[in-house]
């Protein structure tokens, strides 16, 4: 993976609330170009409330938020960023088929001209990462809930984004489909794309992570490189039944994050 350096995203002493509730409570928190960063913590810990802020749809109470080096209210470039947010039912009952939600993805690139080629190649390359290239005719409707997710992936996906924000996105995706989406994303990387994923476990996505970042109370309690931390789906025990390196570095336990 090449980070540049530059960060596509800056979060400084960042909070918000929601309600009467402070949610965030001053979040620190830099992807630079190329980097793929995971947000873990416990639920509750303000992991969706930061990616929500992050893309503007939770305003702040304190703090610096950047995008791309500007200011979040001066920021206008919405078609550099992805956003997939926690799965959602956003498609469902729309009549429309998986081709044209994902084809939703190149809105704000196109605005409302008709699909020019580029469009329809971009849309055809994200069906097919997400493996669904064979169910681009078929109503959304008549997906199932991990298929579903995959769609919203895409549209975010045909947009062919700098900065892809996803917010659980494996979440009832099965282990071959997360694989496809681990592949999917490694190939937006060597493309040079960003990517900010909230995650309650590595799983197959663990050797495309570069940093993972663990929130607590809405703050960040820990940075980590992702072979710190104790994720059983992606570092099996040695034969003694400890983990590698075990006795070096404490272990975030991620399972117990969920
Ligand atoms: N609409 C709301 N009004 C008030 N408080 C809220 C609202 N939505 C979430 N919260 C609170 O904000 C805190 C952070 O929620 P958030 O969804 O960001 O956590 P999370 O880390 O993404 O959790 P999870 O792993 O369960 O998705 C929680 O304490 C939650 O109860």
């Amino acid at each position: 993976m090449s980070a540049t350096g530059n960060p596509v995203m800056a979060l400084r002493g960042v909070c918000a609330a929601l309600g009467a509730r402070p949610v965030l409570r001053g979040i620190d928190l830099e992807v630079v170009g190329g980097e793929v960063v995971a947000l873990l913590g416990a639920n509750g810990s303000g992991k969706s409330t930061t990616v929500r802020a992050a893309v503007g749809q939770v305003p702040l109470t304190g703090g610096e938020l950047e995008l791309f080096g500007k200011p979040l209210r001066r920021f206008r470039q919405w078609r550099r960023v992805g956003y997939v947010p926690q799965r959602s039912t956003a498609t469902a009952g729309v009549p429309a088929t998986v081709r044209e939600v994902v084809s939703a993805g190149r809105l704000a690139r196109r605005g409302l001209r008709p699909l020019g080629r580029a469009d329809r190649t971009a849309v055809a390359r994200a069906l097919d990462l997400v493996g669904l290239a064979d169910r681009a005719g078929d109503s959304v409707d008549e997906l199932s809930g991990g298929q579903h997710q995959r769609v919203l992936i895409a549209r975010a996906l045909a947009g062919e984004p700098e900065l892809l924000i996803m917010d659980e996105p494996l979440a009832g995706v099965d282990l071959a489909s997360q694989q496809i989406l681990a592949d999917a994303l490694s190939e937006e990387v060597s493309r040079g794309s960003s990517v900010l994923l909230v995650l309650h476990e590595l799983g197959p996505l663990a050797p495309v992570i570069d940093r993972t970042v663990v929130l607590r109370s809405g703050r960040v309690e820990r940075v980590e490189h992702p072979e710190q931390l104790h994720d059983l789906a992606c570092h099996p025990l040695d034969a003694a039944g400890r983990l590698p390196g075990a006795a070096e570095a404490p272990k975030i336990e991620t399972g117990l994050l969920t």
